[in-house]
């Protein structure tokens, strides 16, 4: 089950040509992240992808790391992961809309990414997304990262028209 949705979509199929992903994990609440790492892996596995993974110490460096990476590496995509619980003052707003519009960021510039990160009110509600028999964010998360490459990779293959598309030249005057 990924999140609260009653229509999972099946997961896309890639015939053979694996897609490389890394997954970009703050494990700033161990067992929250020993439970997302396990899910977001199968899910990747289950499709036939092969990754890695790299650790930050916070939420709010992962859009960063992603970027470092887009820029550096060969990945096909990324999944987020990560917990934030909100705290005291309002420094939970900094890191969950900071990190989300980064990474939203880098999706509009073209890297394949899965938002895994976790941002709720407490514990209980973390452990419950977290949780691969529950809500299962990571592994939702995973899903959609596959499913950016496998679009990304049919629009690759869609022909390309040549010169001007219809109704685009110039006009006069
Ligand atoms: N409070 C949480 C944080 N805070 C740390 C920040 O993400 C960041 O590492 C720091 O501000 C230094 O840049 N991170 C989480 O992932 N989860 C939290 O609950
Ligand atoms: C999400 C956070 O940064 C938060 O856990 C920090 O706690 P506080 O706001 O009490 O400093």
């Amino acid at each position: 089950m990924a999140g609260h949705s009653d229509n999972v979509l099946a997961l896309p199929s890639f015939e053979g040509d694996r897609p490389s992903v890394l997954i970009v994990i703050a494990p700033y609440y161990g067992a929250i992240a020993t439970q997302q790492l396990a899910s977001a892996r199968r899910v990747l596995e289950e499709a036939g992808a092969t990754h890695e993974t790299v650790e930050l110490p916070g939420s709010l460096e992962i859009p960063t790391a992603i970027g470092i990476a887009h820029r550096q590496a060969e990945f096909d995509g990324y999944v987020a992961l990560g917990c934030v619980i909100r705290g005291r003052t309002s420094h939970y707003d900094v890191v969950v809309g900071e990190s989300a519009r980064a990474l939203a960021t880098l999706g509009l510039g073209g890297a394949c990414i899965g938002n895994g990160i976790i941002t709720v009110e407490n514990m209980e509600q973390a452990e419950e997304r977290a949780d691969a028999d529950r809500l299962d964010t990571a592994g939702g998360a995973a899903a959609a990262a596959l499913h950016l490459i496998a679009l990304q990779r049919a629009m690759k293959k869609a022909p390309q028209g040549i010169g001007f598309k219809p109704g685009s030249a110039p006009r006069d005057g």
